[in-house]
Formats: C-alpha cells, structure tokens, sequence
C-alpha cells in the first residue's frame, strides 16, 4: 500500500487529482454541517443575485435559492449517485465476466450475446428506455446508468479471465482437487481486481456525468432535490441572461471529472506491475545510453568484441546491476559459449549488445561494444537497425513470444529477409523454404504456410533459429536456443550452426545452461555469475580445469551418462539480489573455499594457469576433487 502511494505521489497530475478529489469529496462529506441556507428554500424576491452578493456567495438561481447551498449539496448526491452506479456496475459486470471467462464454452456464448444486446442499443436510449419504464427519479436513475455500464465491466473483464483460466497455475490449482468456486476467488479474482480497480477508476466520471445528463432532462433527480443534472437543467432557461446558473455547477463537474480521470489514470499507472517496473511504458527504440566511462582503447579483437559493458536498471531508487563490467571477444567462425545460473545476466549481456534491452528502465551505463571495429553503444538508430537481424542477429529464447500470433511463420521469414534486402517475394520465399529445410523442419512445403501455434514447441524455435539465420549473419547470439527440443533435434540444429561456421565464418555467441552443449560446439567458455564474467578461457580448459569454485560446482551439478551412480551436488544458497551486490567476491557466501580476502575489495579477472579466473583461491586440479 505504501508503495503504491509512494508511486501515485510520483505522478504529479495524479497527485493534483487526488488533491482535488479529496477536497471535493471532503467538502461533500462536511455539508450537513456547514453554516449554508437550506437548499430548497424559495425566496423569488431575491432571484437571480449574481455572484458575491451579500449572503450568497455564489448568486442565487430563478428561484432565489442559494447557490452555494444547492451547489454543496447536489455535489455530494451526484457524487453518492455515481460512485454507488460504479460499484453496482463493476461487481455485477465483473461477475458476468468472470463466470463467461472461466466456464467457456456455451456459458460464455449465453451470457456474452445477452451482454452484446445490451451492447447494441446505444447506451443513452437504453438509460433513457429504462428510466421511462421504472419512472423518473434519482434511484431510478442509478439503476439504469448502473445497467449501462454492466456491459462494458462484462467484456473487459471476461477478456482478461479468458487469459487466465488458461495459465498453467489454474490448471495446477485444478489438478490439485480445488473447486471451481474456490479456483475462481483464490486464482482468478486476485488477477482480475486490479483490472476491475482500473476500469472504475477511469470510468467513474463518465458515470457522474451520465446520471447528470438523465437529471438535466428530468429523469434522475426530481425537484426541488438538487443534483448537479439537475441544476444544470434548472439553469438551462436563464443559460444567457443569467449565465453563473449554470456555470456553477457546470465548472464543478468539469472539476469533479477531470479530477477523477487523471486520479484515475494514476491508480491504473501504480497498481499495474508492468507500468510499475517501466515494462510497459512505451520503450525507447535502442536502450538508453549513459556512460560514466567509456574503455580508453576498447579492444577490437574479433568481430564482435565487448569491453567492460555495464547494463543496469533503474527501477524507483532501487539500481539493478545486471551487467557489471562484462569483456568478451569472438572471432570469425569461432562459436563462444556463455553459461552461468539463471539471472547471471547472459541475455542481458547479449541484448546490450545491438540497444535492445528495454529503456526504461534499462540503461547502459558504462564500457563498448563492437561490431567489426565498429562502436555500437550510442551508435545512432538507423546503424543499429541496419546492422540488428542482418549482420548480427539473435535467437531468442521464447519462440512463442517472438513470432507474431497473427502471421504465417513463411511470411514472417520473408519479411524479415526483405527488410534488409531488395529481394522479390517468389525469391524470398525460395529462401524461406530453403531455411525451413535447414533447420530441419518436416515438410517445409507445408509448414511454410502453418500459423505459429500449429507448430510445436521444438519446431517455433526452429523457425526462430531459421529467421535468424535468413539473412546470413556474420554473428549470431543464440539464447538458449535449443532448450525445447529433443535430443536428436537438438543435435540436428547444433550440427547446422556447426557447418555454417566452419563454411561461412559465423561467429557465435551461445548462452546456455547445458555443459554438454558447450562441450559439443563451443571453442571457448565465459562463465557469469551475479552480472559478472568469472572465468573465461578454451572449452576443454574450463571444462577439464575448471578454477573458479563456482565453475567446479555448477559442473558437480550435471549428470553424467554412463558415469555410474554419484550424488549430484547442489550449490547451497542463492545469488546474490543484483541491487544488492556485496563486496569482493559475489559467490563468497556460497563458496566452500572463501577466506576474509574474498570479502575485501574488488577482484579482477587474472591468469590463474593456463586461463582466466576472478578467484583468490582458486581450485587446484579440480578434476580429482571432483572425483572424490
Ligand atoms: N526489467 C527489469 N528490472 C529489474 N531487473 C531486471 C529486469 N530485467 C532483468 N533484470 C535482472 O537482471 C538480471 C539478469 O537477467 P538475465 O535475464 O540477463 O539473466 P539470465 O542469466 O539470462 O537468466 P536466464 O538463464 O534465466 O535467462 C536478473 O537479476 C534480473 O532479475
């Protein structure tokens, strides 16, 4: 809660919006109270007063009332009026919406058509029909702006359960025996709230305004009971002679909606998780560049070559060191392999490189990176769009998420090769079809033409690695690229990214988990841990010697086939939070061989034997440790 606040005070309409709220809502609260003239008392002798006239502040209208008064007190009805239809509407919609979403089915079809004949009169004739059969007057009035705005409640609603009722931890939340009453409140509804908090709090002034509307033509409140409608209404008649009449209560509505929407659009801004963290916030076409320091002479060794490369996130006051001074280089048809825990910070790593981590609340603030002696941090937009999917391009690591839903997966691919060259279509789907075949696809004649969700898992990311390849990068950074396929597919690809090195120099950068992977395509290893490179050097060094302890024991814990039983170790503890970092070593907490040293000060990256370890204590022929 106090987060939430602290996030709306940041929004400075938000804040002027609530300031203004409070006041109102305070004011209306305190009526009954305050030293005002009865409301409803007539006084002709005095009509039309203009505004500071002695004892009436704000005039008086054609029946001498005192504005002021009525003002106030028609205030606080139509707010009572439009906050209460809000309520009604959002708790009967929303559980409308939740019941189509979650059953599905004929449920949905039933309940949804009714909500789409209610949708198909326009919403004024039907507050008007529904006031005309119940009768004129303020309830009557609330019941029918109420029943109006059901639908609208209904349908968002329904939608944002629809998503839901599908997500893995409904079905676990089935599988373990709950009902669907008890699915609906403990699973469903916690994801939906925020969305329905969301919905009224745009959508309460609409409402004020659409009881104001049924009272300004006689239908909500009924006289001499005033509301703002109703005033307004009042007022329509002396509307150039007397003008104040109906400004006041019009500029208190103008105040009372304005207020509410910027409030409102503040509420959606601080409660959406998204918003919060900036993900949803339109991101920046290249990540954010902010260098406190740049490497004096970056090192253009190789075609891509990263020098000290420092990403962060800049989320509230909290800075979150992704990437924390990161080097590597890889050279032509050379396949560099980069493992590390989850959350090291590899894809961060990988996505600085071409400015494609989302800003904000990324930014990168510090060290190169290069394309072929080129610099690509802060290069201008146009160099990174010509360069990204072209010279250097990226496997992603959920399929799912890079394909567009809506696109077959065969013009996605010749999109993607006709962005960056002057190629007919007839060509471009040749070479399509000529990729799909690479990547091993079944009957790429067919599969050219499926929709991204006819493909299983395995064959997206194929069509992922596909797209990659369609361009015939010189570098390809591949992020986890291989982890939803069977082992043959798998082998399959590793074989076609292998050939394509050797026969046309592509240089790779592979980030995986798997040890065996490495072992398999890699010539070198970097190994991250808590947005740092720990150890760097040849496949067959790290992997036969490894020298950081954490290297040691990330490999304890691989299985080996045909390796006999062994206990497979665990590496106790966590990493490190990355806005939390420690001094010295981030992995002295979990490590089996730290001594006060590794806790005092920075540690560089040094020779230790035949490679690179950022160790103090490193480990000595690891290999028979590890045997033991
Ligand atoms: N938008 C964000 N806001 C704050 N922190 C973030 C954001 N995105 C990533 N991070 C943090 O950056 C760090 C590095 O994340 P990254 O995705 O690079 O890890 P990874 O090593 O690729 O993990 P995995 O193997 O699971 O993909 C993590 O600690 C993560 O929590």
């Amino acid at each position: 809660m106090r987060r939430f606040l602290a996030l709306l005070a940041r929004n400075r309409l938000a804040l002027l919006g609530l300031v203004v709220m409070g006041l109102v809502v305070l004011l209306a609260l305190v009526t009954p109270w305050l030293p005002l003239k009865p409301p409803n008392v007539t006084n002709t002798s005095d009509k039309f007063l203009p505004p500071f006239s002695e004892g009436a502040l704000l005039g008086t209208d054609h029946l001498g009332r005192d504005l002021l008064s009525r003002l106030l007190w028609g205030t606080r009805l139509s707010l009572a009026v439009g906050f209460a239809a809000a309520a009604i509407a959002a708790t009967l919609g929303a559980a409308i919406g939740v019941v189509a979403g979650y059953y599905g089915g004929r449920v949905d079809n039933v309940v949804m058509r009714g909500v789409d004949m209610l949708m198909a009169f326009p919403y004024i004739l039907l507050a008007l029909a529904i006031v005309a059969a119940l009768g004129p007057g303020l309830f009557n009035a609330l019941i029918a702006v109420a029943a109006v705005n059901i639908p609208f409640f209904a349908r968002n609603i329904r939608g944002v359960t629809v998503g839901i009722a599908h997500k893995e931890f409904v079905d676990a939340a089935r599988l373990s025996g709950l009902s669907d009453a008890r699915i609906i409140v403990s699973e469903v509804l916690p994801n939906v709230v925020p969305v329905i908090v969301i919905a009224m709090s745009t959508t309460v002034g609409w409402m004020i305004l659409e009881t104001a509307g049924l009272s300004f033509l006689g239908l909500g409140s009924q006289p001499p009971q005033a509301d703002l409608g109703s005033m307004l209404g009042e007022a329509r008649s002396a509307h150039i002679t007397q003008p104040h009449t109906s400004v006041v209560p019009g500029v208190m509505i103008l105040i009372i909606v304005m207020a509410i929407n910027l409030l409102g659009d503040g509420v959606r801004d601080a409660l959406d998780p998204r918003l919060r963290s900036g993900a949803l916030s339109r991101p920046m076409a290249a990540t954010q560049v902010a260098r406190d320091h740049v490497p004096p002479e970056p090192r253009a060794e190789g075609v891509l070559t990263l020098t000290d490369l420092e990403t962060q996130f800049h989320v509230g006051k909290r800075t979150f060191r992704a990437v924390n001074g990161v080097s590597l280089h890889v050279a032509p048809g050379e396949c560099l392999g980069l493992i590390g825990e989850s959350g090291s910070g590899k894809s961060v790593t990988a996505l600085s490189v071409m400015g494609l981590v989302a800003s904000p609340p990324g930014v990168i603030t510090g060290g190169s990176a290069q394309y072929k002696g080129q610099e690509l941090i802060g290069a201008r937009y146009g160099k990174l769009r010509q360069l990204r999917g072209d010279r250097v391009s990226y496997i992603f690591q959920d399929p799912l998420a890079t394909l567009h839903p809506l696109y077959k997966v065969g013009d996605q691919l010749i999109e993607a090769i006709r962005v960056h060259h002057p190629v007919g279509r007839r060509a471009a789907r040749e070479r399509a079809l000529g990729l799909l075949r690479d990547v091993r696809i079944p009957n790429p004649e067919s599969r050219i033409d499926a929709y991204p969700h006819e493909m299983s898992g395995g064959m997206r990311q194929r069509v992922g690695i596909a797209m990659a390849l369609a361009n015939d990068p010189d570098v390809i950074i591949a992020d986890e690229p291989t982890t939803a396929l069977d082992v043959t597919v798998q082998a399959q690809i590793l074989s076609v990214l292998s050939d394509l090195r050797r026969e046309r120099g592509l240089a790779i950068v592979f980030i995986t988990h798997d040890f065996g992977v490495v072992a398999q395509l890699c010539d070198r290893a970097a190994v991250m841990y808590a947005g740092r490179i720990v150890e760097q050097g040849t496949t067959e060094q790290i992997l036969n010697h490894p020298r950081h302890p954490y290297t040691a024991l990330l490999m304890k814990c691989v299985p080996e086939l045909g390796a006999g039983r062994r206990r497979l170790e665990a590496i106790p503890g966590l990493p490190p939070a990355v806005d939390r970092l420690p001094e010295g070593c981030a992995f002295a907490d979990r490590c089996p061989k730290v001594q006060p040293d590794c806790r005092a000060g920075e540690i560089v990256l040094r020779q230790v034997g035949d490679h690179a370890a950022r160790c103090l204590h490193p480990v000595e022929r690891a290999r028979e440790e590890a045997a033991q």
